[in-house]
């Protein structure tokens, strides 16, 4: 086993994801079904391709972060554990190809260096279109491409694209008064690969990596309620040693937006300002 490799875990990740992650339980399912089976299999066809969606503040970087440290201990600060964040690695439009080139010698460098590297991809819908299919030859079913395998990789794609289509169904279950943890995989799953595919915005417009179905999971991510956001006030106060102060907890809750207008469930940052709006009280 490579130095800071960490033998994967179901329960402890189960642990922690259940502990940590509020109002996600569709992402939890999925996240842990994908990652035990793919590290279960000593075989792996292809690398495992996760598309992770939803609003801003809502937990997608921070599951990706709890998921690399549950395949590499030092997580993100890991030699093989690699964050691409698209306004910062990829700005310039006129630039595409010379990124394709970059991208690929540098996934081809560390999937050498090491088989089970993790490529967390932020901001995909902020992404030029067709960037990403510089990837596809390698999350493809190749045995190897130029005698390397990526077969044991993980690819990670984070991306808002999609949230409004989420918030769409999270908001007609709620006004149906069916409750959110009803929401089923297959009620998302299947509008989300779609909207994301012909959304321009989305890094993945018409990608090659959705029409060859190199995407394992489309995990949705819920938008969060007032409640949640009370849930993170709260770990954030335990994070830094402190005791729960409701009546603070209820305040830096009520600091935050929420929409639609009409009935304000879903907070518009999700748990995003949280830290900072607690530094206030
Ligand atoms: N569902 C959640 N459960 C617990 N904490 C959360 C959740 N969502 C967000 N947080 C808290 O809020 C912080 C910001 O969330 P995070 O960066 O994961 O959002 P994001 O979905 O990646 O947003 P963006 O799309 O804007 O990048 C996290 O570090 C975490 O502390």
């Amino acid at each position: 086993m490579r130095k800071d490799a960490t033998r994967f875990g179901f329960d402890s990740l189960k642990l922690e994801l259940e502990e940590k992650l509020f109002g996600q339980h569709l992402a939890t399912e999925v996240i842990l079904k994908a990652l035990t089976g793919f590290k279960n299999n000593k075989n792996p066809k292809k690398p495992l391709t996760l598309s992770l969606h939803g609003w801003a503040g809502t937990g997608k970087n921070f599951v990706s972060q709890i998921v690399a440290e549950n395949l590499h201990s030092k997580g993100l600060k890991s030699n093989f554990v690699h964050l691409f964040v698209s306004t910062l690695h990829f700005p310039h439009e006129h630039q595409i190809k010379l990124y394709q080139d970059q991208l690929q010698g540098w996934i081809r460098g560390n999937v050498s260096a090491c088989a089970s590297s993790v490529f967390i991809f932020d901001e995909m819908d902020k992404l030029h279109p067709g960037v990403i299919d510089a990837i596809k030859p390698f999350l493809d079913y190749y045995e190897e491409v130029d005698g390397v395998s990526y077969r044991k990789a993980i690819f990670i794609f984070l991306s808002n694209a999609g949230g409004d289509l989420i918030t769409k169904i999270a908001l007609d279950f709620w006004r149906a008064g069916r409750k959110r943890e009803d929401i089923q995989l297959k009620d998302l799953e299947p509008v989300l690969s779609v909207g994301v595919f012909n959304n321009k915005h989305s890094g993945l417009w018409h990608s090659g990596l959705i029409d060859r179905n190199l995407i394992d999971y489309f995990i949705p991510f819920l938008p969060l309620e007032y409640r949640h956001v009370k849930m993170c006030v709260r770990a954030e106060m335990r994070a830094r040693g402190s005791a729960i102060d409701e009546d603070i907890v209820t305040r830096v809750a009520e600091e935050m937006t929420f929409f639609p207008k009409s009935e304000k469930i879903y907070s518009d940052k999700g748990c995003k300002t949280v830290q900072s709006r607690l530094d206030f009280h």
